[in-house]
């Protein structure tokens, strides 16, 4: 395994009382040596075989069948993962699956990387002849090739579902491995299918009894889920004590998450002695799923070291998250966004205590970086502005944006993004800009926008009331009409403010998408009627131009965001109205056209 980034394994420190306590600390994992491929064999008595089934147990999961094509890519990624063993299909199932298999086995089977390294290409088969000799024959070209063949072992199976007595399951079982020898597989895995349900000791005799005939891997498989995390480890250590020969084999686990405990009791198997652990990417597979790789790989790297005996695998992480996205394109089955390692929030940090703990130190929140898992994080401290963040975390974002607020405005914009906050799941980037141009990048405030109330439709005139605070600090109502709701809301403001402007533009866009998305709005205006003449500035070709002023807002209420818009042109208008006539020493027309209310600014 490269030297991977890693945070988390732990040390001990002087705590409280003198007492050590555990501390997290950000540490990298040393490179280890894969030890060398030997079927029955693991020379380094700490290394976990990772043992991939997505394409087998994970294409179990309903909906999820992949083509072959996909099937083989899934494979190439799995093997840049570095898993020990891929178990590529069920041969027998169908004739796409036995080329899937032949595929993986012929290339990826024989892609040797400069370490030495290749997978183990297996398939799975029943205990019948047909079935072996298929599966065989589907991944014999492999450089290592393995065939896995299982038979039910609990009452309930045995009974109903093969109705064979426990002799003749033991009797299919050695003949199967016996028949495996004879073709020339010399790496073969026996599951006693149910072991989590199956009666101990009728497992110890079974397993023993396949070990004879030449099993080099014997899979627990707790098929059912059944089992809790200290049963399966006392089940794994008591088939290491008492099947004759288990001593020369590599116990294996197999856990399906039917109570959610598949990654907990493939850990609690290595605990107990079981060197291979099976899973999938993203946990996909029958029912419920198969343990995930991603978690029980990820829990060894963290805590291997420290907590599980010194235990680590051949995984390199930087790898897991395109594999997690690779299977989840290919199959469908789509990540829950808060699944452990590779969920879209596994790395995203919302409330406000959170998001200032990570600001000071990642630690504080992250047991990992995920940077680990091949993820680069667009914000620095995976920071996901929303409705429980604080000021610091909307001060952080704002800087990395570039903007470096006076306390006065970040205290504004920030109450505007709780606001927007409270309606909108996802605040992005955009949003916060768009936010920082409505509140911070406004002319000088002449006209305030308090209420803005509109009634609209398709029976009666659209009618807008909004309440303005002007120049002097006074507020006031009025009412307008206009041909649709933001018509009627700009008559409004233009029969409180009193200045004659044309609209020369208006343009809306949603910052972001979604219904709840703020809408940013983009007016361009110039003085109209007996104002017209107020806004000029000198040409190029000495002549004279009249100025259009621009204006923006933005709001989740398209109405509102354009009658921000339009307030803040009209500011820049009266304010650039007003510094030219008093640098012009002059009253200027556009005071005596707002008669009876003051318009500008003093
Ligand atoms: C726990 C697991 O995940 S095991 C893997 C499960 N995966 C799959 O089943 C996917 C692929 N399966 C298939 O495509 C089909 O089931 C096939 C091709 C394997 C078999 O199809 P069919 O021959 O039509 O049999 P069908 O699926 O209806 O029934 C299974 C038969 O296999 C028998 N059987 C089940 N397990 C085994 C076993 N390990 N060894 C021998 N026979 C077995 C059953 O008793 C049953 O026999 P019966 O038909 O005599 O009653
Ligand atoms: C074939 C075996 C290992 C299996 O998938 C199970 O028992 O869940």
């Amino acid at each position: 395994m490269g030297t991977q980034a890693l945070r988390g394994g732990s040390r001990t420190a002087a705590g409280p009382r003198g007492r050590r306590a555990a501390v997290v600390k950000a540490q990298a994992v040393p490179a280890r040596k894969r030890p060398e491929y030997v079927p029955n064999r693991i020379d380094d008595p700490n290394y976990v075989r990772i043992f991939d089934t997505t394409l087998r147990d994970g294409e179990q999961s309903p909906g999820a069948t992949l083509t072959s094509k996909e099937k083989l890519e899934i494979a190439k990624k799995l093997s840049q993962l570095g898993v020990d063993i891929i178990e590529a299909g069920f041969p027998i199932a169908s004739p796409d699956d036995f080329e899937a298999v032949r595929a993986i086995a012929m290339d990826v089977g024989n892609a040797v990387d400069d370490t030495g390294y290749v997978p183990v290409i297996c398939g799975l088969s029943r205990t019948r002849d047909k079935d072996l000799e298929t599966a065989w024959e589907a991944v014999r070209h492999a450089k290592l090739p393995r065939v896995h063949t299982f038979i039910a072992t609990s009452e309930i199976h045995m009974k109903y579902k093969l109705r064979m007595t426990p002799d003749q399951v033991i009797e299919n079982a050695v003949n199967a491995v016996k028949h495996l020898r004879s073709l020339g597989c010399n790496d073969i895995e026996f599951s006693p299918e149910d072991a989590g349900r199956s009666d101990p000791t009728f497992l110890y005799e079974i397993l023993g009894e396949v070990i004879k005939a030449g099993a080099t891997t014997l899979n627990i498989p707790d098929t059912t889920g059944w089992t809790l995390p200290h049963e399966f480890q006392t089940l794994i250590s008591k088939i290491k004590a008492n099947t004759p020969g288990a001593d020369n084999v590599i116990i294996s686990t197999h856990c399906q998450n039917d109570l959610g405990l598949s990654t907990a009791n493939s850990l609690a198997g290595a605990m107990g002695g079981a060197r291979q652990i099976e899973c999938t990417i993203n946990g996909i597979g029958e029912r419920a799923g198969n343990a995930s790789l991603e978690e029980v790989v990820m829990a060894i790297a963290l805590r291997g070291e420290s907590q599980m005996g010194g235990l680590y695998t051949g995984i390199r992480p930087v790898h897991i998250a395109a594999a997690s996205k690779m299977v989840s394109d290919y199959s469908g089955m789509i990540v829950q966004p808060h699944k452990a390692i590779v969920g879209a929030n596994a790395f995203a940090h919302e409330s406000g205590i959170h998001q200032d703990g990570m600001l000071k130190n990642r630690d504080t929140y992250e047991i990992m970086s995920p940077e680990t898992i091949g993820l680069q994080r667009h914000d620095e401290a995976g920071i996901v502005l929303g409705k429980h963040s604080g000021r610091n975390a909307l001060k952080t974002r704002l800087s990395q944006l570039g903007f470096d607020l006076p306390e006065e405005q970040l205290n504004d914009v920030f109450k505007r993004f709780k606001n927007l906050a409270d309606r909108k799941k996802n605040i992005t980037d955009e949003d916060v800009l768009a936010l920082v141009n409505d509140e911070v990048h406004q002319p000088e405030v002449v006209w305030v926008l308090e209420d803005l109330q509109v009634v609209c439709g398709s029976m009666g005139m659209p009618t807008a009331t909004v309440r303005m605070r002007g120049p002097d600090g006074i507020s006031r109502v009025t009412s307008g009409i206009g041909s649709g709701p933001v018509d009627a809301a700009y008559k409004a403001i233009d029969s409180l403010v009193r200045v004659q402007a044309e609209l020369l533009d208006y343009s809306v866009n949603s910052v972001t998408e979604g219904i709840e998305a703020l809408a940013n709005t983009r007016v361009i205006i110039r003085p109209a009627g007996k104002m017209a003449g107020e806004a000029y500035v000198d040409s190029y070709k000495g002549g004279k131009t009249q100025r259009s002023f621009s204006g923006s807002g933005a709001d989740e209420d398209i109405v509102v965001s354009s009658a921000r818009a339009y307030i803040s042109a009209l500011n820049k208008m009266i304010s650039f109205i007003s510094a030219k006539s008093a640098t012009n020493g002059a009253g200027s027309s556009s005071r005596a056209a707002a008669a009876e209310e003051p318009a500008v600014a003093a």
